[in-house]
């Protein structure tokens, strides 16, 4: 599975076209699982529903394809074979719950084609298009992510954790991911510059051809949460060939503005943004914190300074809804029809 050089450097541009310039990702997966009843305290966080519930997995990929998405992003960022190892499953196991993921998206993404067809009519009646395109893109969270502990928003592994440790750490998951049936992956809330070099240098050395997106998170809009330079980070995910889009995910939106700045002073790539609500996680009892978050028009009143900035993929991360999405899509629709 994968593309040659001259379709991956097209692939994300092409898709923006078909989409009319913009493209809608989807919201927060965890979130809108939990608002479905999923518990979600545990070490797999969002990953423990491909255990036991995948058809709460489907029922929210469906939530977000009908609130406007073009990009759905799979239940996989917190699944990796060691965290699946811990509860005790076989490596074969691990390995077919990434692939279910995958499987459980394009699923959807059928089941939504499907409806479509069938309500053709209502849906052109609507202003809408059978056609609209829908990509599968595989979550790749951190090394952070994997450890459960809340470390993707510090990104600081400590010294014993090096780039080898990285490389190893997420090799067999992207060729597992790679090979599933995905449009692309995306390697998200990405939160500190080894990490980065980690992935890039996997899809290089493992001649990995499917298109993929690095996103990092900030909490001050001007580094990545570690403290690394968004300029650096974003510059290594330029540099990679397989890298359709680079961008910022699971970051308050007010910081969002000046980090697309900063990026679009090193690539000439999409820019992909999906903000969370701006509450704050608090890792040890697994819950957001109500502090300063925005609602969906707050979120959706920034969209206009994000596209002159330069974006052109936004969604939302932890704690957006597919209201967050329909708001999104609508903005973006009445916006290209002006
Ligand atoms: C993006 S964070 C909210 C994901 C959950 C975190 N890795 C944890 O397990 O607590
Ligand atoms: N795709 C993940 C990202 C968490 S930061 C989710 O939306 O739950
Ligand atoms: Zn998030």
């Amino acid at each position: 599975m994968g593309l040659g050089s001259a379709e991956t450097s097209t692939f994300m541009f092409d898709f923006l076209n078909k989409c009319g310039g913009y493209a809608v990702l989807d919201g927060g997966f965890a979130t809108e699982l939990e608002r479905h009843g999923a518990d979600l305290n545990d070490p797999l966080w969002s990953a423990k529903c491909l255990i036991s519930s995948p058809h709460l997995v489907r029922r929210v990929h469906l939530d977000y394809l009908d609130a406007g998405a073009n990009i759905i992003i799979t239940a996989s960022y917190q699944a990796t074979i060691q965290g699946f190892e811990a509860k005790g499953l076989s490596r074969e196991e691990g390995e077919g719950l990434l692939r279910k993921s995958v499987q459980i998206a394009c699923e959807a993404r059928d089941i939504y084609y499907d409806r479509c067809t069938k309500d053709s009519w209502d849906f052109v009646e609507d202003g809408g298009s059978s056609s609209r395109p829908v990509l599968v893109a595989a979550s790749v969270g951190s090394y952070g992510a994997y450890l459960a502990d809340g470390s993707e928003y510090s990104g600081k592994y400590g010294d014993g954790v090096t780039l080898q440790t990285l490389k190893d750490f997420h090799k067999k998951r992207v060729q597992i991911l790679a090979n599933s049936g995905a449009d692309l992956i995306a390697f998200e809330t990405t939160p500190n510059k080894l990490e980065a070099q980690a992935y890039a240098e996997l899809l290089d050395e493992e001649g990995i051809d499917i298109p993929a997106w690095f996103t990092f998170s900030s909490k001050d809009g001007v580094n990545v949460v570690s403290g690394d330079s968004i300029l650096e980070c974003a510059s290594i995910a330029d540099s990679c060939r397989q890298v359709v889009a680079v961008g910022i995910n699971c970051t308050p939106p007010r910081f969002i503005h000046s980090l697309i700045s900063s990026i679009r002073k090193v690539t000439s790539k999409p820019i992909v943004i999906y903000p969370n609500s701006g509450e704050t996680y608090d890792a040890e009892n697994k819950k957001w914190v109500k502090s300063s978050g925005v609602n969906d028009e707050d979120f959706v009143s920034y969209l206009g300074k994000w596209r002159e900035a330069g974006a052109s993929l936004f969604g939302g991360c932890c704690r957006t809804t597919p209201n967050t999405i329909r708001a999104i899509s609508k903005a973006l629709t009445d916006k290209s029809n002006h």
